[in-house]
């Protein structure tokens, strides 16, 4: 048996966003998203499913922080909804939002817990995808009034910041696979949206300084990929690189170095698409920030094929165990990619996300769990291996504190340490949520 210590000031903690929990879609002045729009239309998420209600924790916040302590963490990421700041997205002001957020983050605080804030992710008012959405360079104005909002409002009570969450899913899944809102299929489309996201968060970091919230953090979260190529052929590799830059180097290449990465911009060129770049944006996206957030799930194994999407870069199940949506679980492909990531420098990084999709049901109150508990000690094991080598990882916040609206998958795929049924809005938690309580509470881990 082995024993983890981690860092005393290592964070523990767990993450949601706002479309998949808060629900109350149209109470307190809030206003459509884009998520609301592409739920509410047939065929873009299963069985129908939308956020109108999620796990009702707008209504239901003070019980699910009550969990939180319970469970022992002393961070929790969430984010918050544009449409309840501003709900047509650049016009007035709603103080009812704010007041929600108010409410919500003092609660927080005096449970002990350190509010991590997203900024976006994902529901972006609908009213500004009627006039483009992020396709339009108008957007970025409106973010950056949106987020000086935020600043003005709570800097003084939150600490952290993330400025967007998965800017892959953002630009990538949502206008160019088209599998999440808006739903858009144009690679030009998807480029435009990766750097108009870009320019607002380099404009958000900047506004952050002039803020100058004292002792207050602010990065960026971006999902990142781990490929390990079929074979050793230069082709097999230069795939696994496309799939590797496309989710991590593409963003952060811009943050860090303040240019595109040449091999996958030329690329997307030869594709017959580029980033809409303007005089100084470049120099605006490289405004220096505090941390970044990853957020990890799985590797793949792939290789080329002149037929496999836009990257020509196939997956190949190469028969691992999987979670219930089909991820393999393989815990080194975190270790590696976060060394990857050493490029930037000794950055600090907090995993803002990583869990197991695991389908599991109470049986006489009780949800054994037992696949999840094992992915998490696999994984924790990596982030003390990383922290073993010197890197600063700082923290590690478990996807999800309970079970939630996954995007296109809807309520049937469950990622939480606390089981809710949708019928009733019953919390459970999980046998992995009383293993987790005990690694936190210990601040170590012991192997099985
Ligand atoms: N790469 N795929 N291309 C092939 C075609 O796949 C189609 C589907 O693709 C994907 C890729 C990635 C995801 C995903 C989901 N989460 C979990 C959420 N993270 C943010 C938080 O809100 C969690 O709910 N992380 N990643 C979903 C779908």
């Amino acid at each position: 048996m082995t024993i983890f210590q981690f860092p005393n000031d290592f964070r523990w903690g767990t993450a949601t966003a706002s479309y998949q929990i808060e629900g109350a879609y149209q109470e307190g002045g809030r206003g459509l998203s884009i998520w609301d729009t592409f739920a509410h239309t047939p065929g873009n998420v299963y069985d129908g499913h939308n956020g109108n209600i999620a796990t009702d924790s707008y209504h239901r916040y003070e019980e699910d922080i009550a969990l939180m302590k319970e469970l022992g963490i002393d961070t929790y990421r969430f984010s918050i909804a544009w449409p309840r700041i501003i709900p047509d997205g650049d016009g007035e002001i709603n103080q009812e939002g704010i007041d929600f957020y108010h409410r919500f983050v003092d609660t927080l605080l005096a449970a002990g817990i350190e509010p991590f804030c997203t900024l976006y992710h994902w529901d972006l008012p609908q009213a500004l995808q009627d006039v483009g959405g992020w396709e339009n360079r108008r957007t970025i104005d409106a973010f950056v009034k949106y987020a000086e909002i935020m600043f003005r409002e709570f800097a003084s009570k939150i600490k952290f910041w993330l400025t967007f969450n998965e800017p892959w899913c953002i630009a990538f899944l949502s206008n160019l696979e088209g599998k999440h809102a808006p739903g858009n299929t144009d690679l030009q489309v998807a480029l435009n949206v990766g750097h108009h996201l870009l320019v607002a968060h380099g404009h958000a970091v900047k506004l952050f300084r002039d803020m100058s919230p004292a002792d207050g953090q602010i990065g960026i979260a971006p999902n990142v990929a781990w490929a390990v190529p079929y074979s050793k052929s230069a082709e097999d590799r230069a795939a696994c690189n496309r799939n590797i830059e496309v989710y991590a180097d593409w963003f952060l290449d811009p943050v860090y170095k303040g240019s595109y990465p040449e091999s996958l911009y030329n690329w997307f060129k030869e594709a017959g698409a580029t980033p809409p770049v303007q005089d100084g944006d470049m120099e605006i996206i490289a405004q220096p920030i505090d941390l970044i957030g990853i957020n990890y799930y799985h590797p793949t194994v792939n290789r080329y094929h002149p037929e496999a999407g836009y990257l020509h870069s196939e997956p190949i199940d190469m028969g691992l165990f999987k979670t219930d949506i089909g991820w393999p679980i393989d815990s080194t492909g975190l270790y590696d990619v976060i060394h990857y990531l050493q490029k930037y420098g000794n950055i600090d990084i907090y995993i803002t996300e990583n869990g197991a999709c695991i389908n599991d049901s109470p049986q006489n109150g009780i949800v054994d769990d037992s696949m999840r508990i094992s992915y998490l000690q696999q994984h924790i094991a990596q982030v003390h291996r990383v922290i073993n080598d010197g890197i600063h990882l700082k923290g590690y916040m478990a996807w999800s504190l309970m079970d939630n609206f996954e995007w296109a998958e809807g309520y049937r795929m469950r990622f939480g340490l606390i089981h809710v049924d949708f019928r009733n809005q019953v919390r459970t938690p999980k046998e992995s949520f009383y293993w987790y309580q005990n690694v936190i509470r210990n601040n170590w881990m012991e192997t099985r």
